[in-house]
């Protein structure tokens, strides 16, 4: 068959019809999106609600800096801005509650099964696991005195790999029990973070890395090879054993790969591919928001005595023995612990960027103030956010606000206590850290757990023996998205030395 184009033979003709004919449309859609678009009458500068061009510069030539672009919309728009050409975000704390209300029954029904793994109650049934590994976790930094220093993520994402390793496959990836913290997941999970953006904004290329055959990978980035060989071989491995073995447990709780296969998920949500996907996830998930939270905690007492003495001594007023620590439900009870943690959480954004959601059945009607703040004189306005586009709103921004956290760039853990020394709960609902609603973080009580138990055993066991080592606020300070928040990266981390001598933290004026 012959296939006829109506043209003299010159190519250059034909490219250039083809070039206008993409220019002009491209040119038709960007007047639809400011002028007839649903969106268009919603504030904002007109390039990113004219193309995604804007967002790609800032998140992946700049390196996750959308977030700080969307700020300064805010500060010149008010409080709800068209941050692309099909997405609001919103910048107004009462609106939190509107936005992640709303519901998503698809998100719902894949994760009724999963939700039941890390409940309270289940979490509670394996937490002997989490008190086992961080008394690990001690022995091995214990053991690291008067040797060179160290970033301390690696510890702690070796001790967050490990348990969820151990509780998604029942084989633990025994990060700890390695002479050194190096090779861990966590390699891998910063590759896929720093690849994130570009994941994003070209949607195929997930799916392409995902099909492409291994051989081929070697084409792509070291990182890129990385991330496929262990989405391709490794997890996938581990996912098809759980598959052939009946039942695994861990004590007498099923592992979640094995509650998943038992369930009575249809079997298209228990293929190794669909499984591949949940373990890769809650591998990603499981180890890195955790250990970097660990991480902020350990600057910030090593760089404030005070909190590091008062903390301390709460803790010891339970304990008998930092070996056996007291259970988490007890340890959730310590209200200047809690304080410490939820600050923390605050000030180190989870899921940084935003989290978009979609009202699917109905319109959203926000009223608002032109200027966020007390100023009761400010005009008010109101907006039809609607149905089926994405509305999001930033924990980084959320959490800086100032009206709810004054002095909001500081560690401030008083702030979550009211008059009377106990935990402000109404504060609470700002704290973005995990989301809400039915897509909220399905690892939140597991999260808190591990927080609580392995925080307590570090400022017992190790703290006091522990020494910042050219680390500063630069190293923690937020400054970008990758998934979860991160510090310039320039730094070189939060790095620790292990002194020899045992110092009870002391009150220094
Ligand atoms: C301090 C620790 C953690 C923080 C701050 C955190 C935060 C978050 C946030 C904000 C989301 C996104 C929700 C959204 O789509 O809007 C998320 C999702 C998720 N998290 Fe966590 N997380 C933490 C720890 C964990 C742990 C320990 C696990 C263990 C398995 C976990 C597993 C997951 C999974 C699997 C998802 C994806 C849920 C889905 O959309 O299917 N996270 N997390």
């Amino acid at each position: 068959m012959q296939f006829i184009i109506p043209y003299d033979g010159a190519l250059w003709p034909l490219l250039m019809a083809l070039l206008s004919i993409w220019l002009m449309s491209t040119v038709v859609l960007f007047v639809y999106r400011i002028t007839f678009h649903p969106l268009a009458r919603f504030p904002g500068p007109k390039l990113p609600a004219m193309s995604y061009a804007n967002e790609f510069w800032f998140d992946v030539v700049r390196g996750g800096r959308y977030t700080h672009e969307i700020l300064r919309m805010h500060e010149k728009y008010g409080p709800i801005v068209r941050i692309n050409p099909n997405e609001l975000h919103c910048n107004d704390p009462t609106f939190v509650d509107v936005v992640y209300a709303l519901d998503h029954d698809h998100h719902r029904r894949r994760n009724a099964a999963m939700s039941k793994c890390f409940s309270r109650s289940r979490i509670r049934q394996i937490e002997h696991l989490i008190h086992v590994n961080a008394q690990k976790l001690c022995d091995k930094v214990l053991a690291r005195q008067n040797s060179a220093p160290f970033a301390i993520v690696q510890a702690y994402s070796c001790f967050t790999a490990d348990i969820i390793s151990h509780y998604c496959f029942g084989d633990s990836d025994c990060y700890l029990d390695q002479d050194d913290w190096e090779p861990n997941f966590r390699t891998l999970v910063d590759n896929f973070e720093r690849n994130l953006h570009i994941f994003r904004h070209i949607p195929g290329l997930a799916t392409l890395v995902e099909r492409i055959p291994l051989i081929l990978t070697n084409l792509f980035s070291t990182e890129m090879k990385t991330i496929a060989i262990n989405f391709k071989v490794s997890i996938p491995r581990r996912v098809r054993r759980a598959m052939d073995l009946s039942f695994v447990s861990v004590g007498e709780v099923p592992t979640i790969l094995s509650a998943l296969l038992s369930s009575n998920l249809p079997p298209s949500e228990k293929t190794l591919r669909r499984l591949t996907g949940e373990a890769v996830s809650l591998m990603g998930g499981g180890t890195e928001s955790t250990s970097a939270t660990l991480v902020l905690l350990t600057f910030h007492l090593l760089s404030n005595p005070n909190h590091h003495k008062r903390l301390y001594d709460e803790i010891s007023a339970i304990t008998t023995n930092p070996l056996q620590l007291p259970d988490w439900k007890a340890l959730e009870k310590l209200n200047f612990f809690s304080a410490v943690i939820l600050e923390c959480l605050r000030l180190l954004p989870g899921v940084s960027g935003r989290s978009p959601r979609i009202a699917t059945h109905e319109d959203l009607i926000y009223e608002g103030k032109l200027f966020s703040g007390a100023d009761s004189l400010a005009p008010s306005f109101s907006y039809t956010v609607p149905r089926g586009f994405p509305i999001s709103m930033s924990t980084y921004i959320l959490h800086t606000n100032e009206t709810i956290f004054p002095n909001a760039k500081d560690f401030v853990p008083d702030r979550w206590l009211d008059e009377n020394g106990n935990v402000n709960r109404e504060l609470e609902r700002y704290l973005l850290s995990f989301s809400k609603g039915s897509r909220q973080c399905i690892g939140r009580h597991l999260a808190l757990c591990e927080l609580y138990v392995c925080a307590a055993a570090m400022i017992l066991r190790v703290f006091p023996f522990l020494k910042l080592y050219q680390t500063s606020r630069v190293d923690v300070d937020y400054d970008h998205d990758e998934l979860i928040g991160k510090p310039s990266p320039q730094s070189n981390g939060v790095r620790v030395q292990v002194l020899d001598k045992f110092r009870e933290p002391d009150v220094k004026s």
